[in-house]
């Protein structure tokens, strides 16, 4: 299956989170689960809070942030009637509101689960209901505003 963010044009294929085209970044991939999406990432154990064993916030709002926009594309596509996994130059998006809520501290070394719900596309925005999870303990949700970049940005 083809992840989202591989229908990046290269151009936008840099970012840190998940671009294929950045060698240091985390390459996260997103992709169809039923209706909704989801990406799964381990993140390594350089990604600790205060306490070993426990994974930073702010690698958490990431993976959130970079599955919310694969996934702001791929619902505006679906919207539109298409499948982004088949536009050679799909609608781009970014983020301009993520707002997090830190349930319970998520566990270092083991996999976790980052999912996107549509609440709903409004023109050029797409808000969107997140969480993360360790095995099946939501360890952290988010509220997501993606807003879809116009075609002669940079
Ligand atoms: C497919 C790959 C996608 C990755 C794209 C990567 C890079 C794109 C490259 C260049 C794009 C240019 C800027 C973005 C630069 C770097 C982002 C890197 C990726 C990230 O790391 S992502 C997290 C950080 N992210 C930002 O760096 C966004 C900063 N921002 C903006 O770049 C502009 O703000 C933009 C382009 C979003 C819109 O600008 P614009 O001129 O095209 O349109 P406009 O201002 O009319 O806004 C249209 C409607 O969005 C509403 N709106 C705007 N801002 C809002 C806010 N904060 N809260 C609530 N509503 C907001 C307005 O209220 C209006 O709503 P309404 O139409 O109802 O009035």
């Amino acid at each position: 299956m083809k992840a989202f963010q591989d229908c990046y044009p290269m151009k936008y294929a840099h970012c840190y989170g998940c671009g294929r085209e950045n060698a240091m970044g985390l390459q996260l991939k997103s992709y169809w689960n039923g209706v909704d999406t989801q990406a799964h990432f381990t993140p390594g154990m350089q990604y600790s809070g205060g306490v070993p064993g426990h994974v930073y916030g702010g690698m958490i709002a990431s993976l959130l942030d970079c599955h919310g926009t694969a996934s702001a594309a791929a619902f505006a596509c679906r919207e539109r009637g298409k499948d982004m996994t088949q536009e050679a130059n799909p609608a781009r998006f970014v983020t301009v509101s993520l707002s997090v809520n830190f349930k319970r501290p998520t566990p270092q070394g083991v996999e976790l689960c980052m999912r996107a719900q549509l609440l709903g596309v409004e023109g050029r925005k797409v808000r969107m209901s997140l969480c993360l999870l360790a095995g099946d303990q939501v360890c952290a949700t988010a509220d997501m505003l993606a807003i879809e970049l116009l075609p002669e940005a940079p």
